[in-house]
């Protein structure tokens, strides 16, 4: 018998408001909070069936309609709605981001449909059973997590280590089809771009960043043509490092709910913190920090520079999400108490 999914792999008690949203799939600002409200929860697994499906990914890879959903509620069911902002609503944000920024003009015909299933994978999966906390808190406390991965990019060893995982489960195994190579090839894609999600890795990205605009200035040729796999690798790394790192570039009303969400995850790191008499770490305690000034600081000293470096590198591509991301830092600067 033939299995017929929903349009977008979920139900919903709004069909018609849900067809207006998922409209603008390929649009950056789409509403995620809307599409989980419309899909009883299952943003991620709304948005990240419906871009596979959008770029033919599921038949050119013949992978089972049924056999992905499933994969992606059992996966959307392992992040935590208990944790603030690390839950399934920012796994779809950073998973269509990702989706916008594959379709940048200068990034055209560069990346092969196993690269593009692999980023699209590592996007839903990048945070899956996010406790709340950071590395260096469950660094510092000693915990069991922290004692598994030698203190090595903690949480996201874990991501990855539960979402591979999950395809052992019944019928989750998505990726059954493809042959042993493009498995292996696939999952180490996946590894590379988790694993570049670790902020302690961000002072790198944006430095190998600047040195491939260097390098596509004086080189004359597009470098982004280049068939070199590394190099292709690193743009990808950077990608899903510019998404997780996307919020500020959002419109405004998107941008400050993810704030709200952050913060209050990040107080209540602080107030763990508090409690243990463990230094407070820095925008986490709530008694006085200030929500306008962290944001100033966060994008002065991270989102911008990065966001800069990888607009230049696709330029013009980028030229509204930096405009956007300047409007939302002065409208944060005027609003600092
Ligand atoms: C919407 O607002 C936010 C969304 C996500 C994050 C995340 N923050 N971090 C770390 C980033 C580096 N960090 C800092 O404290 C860096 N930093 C500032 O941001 C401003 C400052 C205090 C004036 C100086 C300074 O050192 C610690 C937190 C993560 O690791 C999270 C997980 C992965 C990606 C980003 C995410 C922060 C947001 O607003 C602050
Ligand atoms: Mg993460
Ligand atoms: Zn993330």
């Amino acid at each position: 018998s033939i299995i017929m999914h929903p349009k977008y792999g979920v139900d919903s008690n709004d069909p018609e408001h849900l067809d207006e949203i998922m409209a603008d799939i390929d649009k950056w600002g789409i509403d995620i909070f809307e599409i989980g409200q419309l899909t009883n929860n299952r943003p991620m697994t709304t948005v990240t069936y419906t871009i596979l499906a959008k770029r033919d990914l599921l038949r050119a890879f013949n992978i089972c309609s049924t056999t992905m959903l499933n994969y992606l509620m059992t996966a959307e069911d392992h992040y935590r709605p208990e944790v603030p902002y690390h839950n399934g609503y920012h796994a779809a944000d950073v998973t269509q981001s990702c989706h916008v920024l594959l379709s940048l003009p200068a990034l055209e015909n560069l990346f092969t449909d196993l690269e593009i299933l692999a980023t699209i994978f590592a996007s839903c999966i990048h945070d899956i059973d996010h406790p709340g906390f950071t590395n260096n808190y469950f660094i510092t406390t000693g915990s069991d997590l922290a004692l598994m991965y030698n203190d090595e990019s903690v949480l996201e060893n874990h991501h990855l280590a539960v979402a591979f995982k999950l395809l052992q489960q019944t019928d989750c195994d998505f990726l059954a089809s493809l042959p042993t190579k493009s498995r292996q090839i696939l999952r180490r894609i996946v590894i590379s771009l988790v694993l570049a999600t670790d902020m302690n890795k961000h002072m790198d990205h944006v430095a190998h960043l600047k040195t491939m605009v260097e390098a596509r200035k004086l080189s004359g040729a597009d470098i982004l043509s280049q068939e070199n796999y590394s190099d292709r690798l690193l743009i990808l790394q950077h990608m899903i490092h510019c998404a997780d790192l996307s919020n500020p570039t959002k419109p405004l009303p998107l941008y400050k709910k993810w704030t709200d969400a952050i913060m209050e995850e990040f107080f209540r790191q602080g107030d763990a913190e508090r409690e243990r008499e463990l230094d407070i770490s820095p925008m986490c305690d709530r008694l006085t920090a200030t929500v306008e000034k962290s944001q100033v600081g966060f994008i002065d000293y991270i989102v911008h520079p990065l966001w800069d470096t990888w607009a230049e590198l696709v330029e013009p591509g980028c030229r509204e999400i930096i405009e956007s991301l300047e409007y939302n830092r002065d409208w944060y600067y005027n609003a600092v108490p």
